[in-house]
């Protein structure tokens, strides 16, 4: 599991750590890992560190210190180095460190815009030590300009512990942010490094080790590995047989909509389901049959007329909502899903549903929402970009006023239940943003919980496999070959490797 925390979270540990070492100890060690990782970067476009151009962009902080003494490591290995110094303070021992081996520095003080523009854009590598930490609010001048003049660098930009402009505690970005090719973190990763929109400006995240762990708290966030999940996921043993592996119920698709219960069954049979009970109206069921013989079907012509999942037979979880429809046929099958005594999983119709009837969750079985934004905004009464702009507050206000697992869909996937971490899904793609690929995720999650999981391992191993089948699917393996668009299905079919490879 890879951990993250606030901001908070970390000074409190580096003040107990820095309170048995001697002073400057930290800042050495943090600056020694930043100058060992910009020479390898700068050797790998260079050829070698001597004779290269670097920039530091530096702010009041300790972030300017640190990168101050890396830029001096770096002058000394025969790097030209210029220090534009922006702040109204300058860490002074890392300023003298660098003029004692010949470092240059640039007072923005004295206005010289034009200046820094050259030298950004030029430069072979742009350190940024404007703010760490430390920072809060939007980039203030002339941060936010420097910041903004990174996005036009022709060489490497290389962020330091936190790319100035992302909050390190939300990964929220209230304006001008630095773009890194690569960000150094020290001591533990930063919430903003694993959450978009601050993660999309980290690129590469590289930790230096400076001894925090002993210090660091519990985390509020946490980042499951391919070995996480693949400990986690059920596997069937020599005496299973298909009842004991987990048999999943779907109740989704609508005359209307058909092609969201194609995709959802395709997701719950490749990701292993023991069975597959398929409940709908006539032509979701015929589609679903054509396409998936796996699955077992039921047709309800008339969900008014009685308890419309009553027919279906023994499930250990639902997954309930993909093309469902809203009407009062689809909120008879919610609520008779949702009276059951096994785990549920809603997604899409299922959450407009429970959006409009919030007595529908009131139950004693486990409950896993998987909105995307635009459905949580309905849920929680709070505006879609608000939700993106903050997705782990969000996340976790969900969790806490519905009492439910969150599976927040998007460019980041989070999960949140109340008391436990989030946890962060690292795999996926941008090409996944197409239609349909979030029922596959439905299909994948009932599966697991039907297999015994519990909603939160459920929904971040399911995002995981997710994730990893889309990146199989968009480049045909793992290995470097080119990238090609994909389709709903494809995710399903990619499924059987990711679970071979992970
Ligand atoms: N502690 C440790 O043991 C270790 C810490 N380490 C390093 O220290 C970093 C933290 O250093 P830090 O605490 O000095 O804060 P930092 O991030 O440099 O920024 C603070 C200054 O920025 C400014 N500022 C803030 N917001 C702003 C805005 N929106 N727009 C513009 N300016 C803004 C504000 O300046 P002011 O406005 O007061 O002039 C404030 O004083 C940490 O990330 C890591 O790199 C490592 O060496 C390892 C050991
Ligand atoms: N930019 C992105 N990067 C990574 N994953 C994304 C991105 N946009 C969407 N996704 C993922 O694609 C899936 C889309 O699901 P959803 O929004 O429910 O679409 P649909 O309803 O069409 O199935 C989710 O798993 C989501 O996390
Ligand atoms: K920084």
């Amino acid at each position: 599991m890879r951990t993250a925390y606030t901001s908070d979270q970390i000074r409190a540990a580096e003040l107990a750590l820095m309170a048995k070492l001697p002073e400057g100890t930290l800042m050495g060690r943090a600056a020694a890992g930043l100058a060992a990782v910009c020479a390898g970067l700068l050797t790998g476009v260079r050829g070698r560190v001597y004779g290269s151009h670097v920039v530091l962009l530096i702010g009041s902080g300790d972030n300017g210190g640190d990168a101050l003494y890396a830029g001096a490591r770096l002058a000394r290995r025969g790097a030209r180095v210029v220090a534009v110094l922006a702040g109204s303070r300058v860490h002074e021992g890392g300023l003298a460190a660098l003029r004692a081996v010949g470092g240059r520095a640039t007072d923005l003080r004295v206005p010289i815009p034009e200046q820094a523009r050259e030298l950004i854009l030029e430069a072979d590598l742009v350190v940024d030590g404007l703010v760490g930490i430390g920072g809060s609010g939007a980039l203030r001048e002339p941060y936010a300009t420097l910041a903004g003049l990174t996005a036009q660098a022709s060489g490497l930009v290389v962020a330091v512990d936190v790319p100035s402009g992302v909050d390190a505690s939300t990964g929220g970005v209230d304006g001008a942010a630095v773009r890194a090719q690569v960000t150094v973190t020290f001591g533990a990763y930063k919430n903003g490094l694993l959450i978009d929109p601050g993660a999309r400006f980290a690129g590469a995240v590289e930790f230096v080790d400076i001894g925090l762990g002993p210090y660091l708290p519990d985390p509020g966030v946490a980042a499951p590995t391919g070995e996480d999940v693949a400990d986690l996921l059920p596997r069937p043993g020599a005496e299973s047989d298909k009842y004991r592996r987990g048999v999943v119920g779907i109740a989704a698709g609508s005359d209307r909509y058909t092609g969201a219960a194609v995709l959802a069954v395709g997701g719950a049979v490749r990701a292993g389901a023991g069975m597959v009970r398929f409940v709908s109206s006539a032509e979701p069921v015929r589609l679903v049959r054509a396409r998936w013989p796996e699955a077992v079907t039921t047709i309800v012509a008339d969900p008014l007329g009685g308890n419309p999942v009553e027919e279906v037979g023994r499930v250990q979880a639902w997954v309930l909502g993909p093309g469902l429809g809203t009407g009062a046929e689809a909120h008879a099958v919610a609520r008779a899903v949702l009276s059951t005594q096994v785990p549920v999983l809603v997604d899409a119709d299922g959450l407009t549903l429970i959006a409009r009837d919030r007595g529908l969750l009131r139950r004693d079985a486990p409950t896993l929402i998987t909105p995307h934004a635009g459905e949580l905004s309905r849920l929680l009464g709070v505006p879609r970009e608000r939700i993106e702009a903050r997705r782990l507050e969000h996340v976790r206000r969900a969790a806490a006023e519905l009492g439910v697992t969150v599976l927040l869909k998007g460019s980041t996937t989070l999960v949140a239940e109340e008391d436990r971490p989030v946890r962060v899904n690292t795999t996926g793609t941008p090409w996944l943003a197409t239609g349909g690929t979030g029922d596959v995720l439905a299909g994948i999650a009932g599966t697991l919980l039907a297999g015994g999981l519990s909603c939160y391992d459920a929904a971040s191993g399911a995002a995981y496999v997710h994730g990893l089948a889309a990146r199989l699917a968009v480049r045909g393996d793992l290995a470097g070959r080119a990238e090609a668009p994909i389709a709903a299905l494809d995710v399903a079919q990619a499924l059987p490797e990711a679970l071979r490879v992970l």
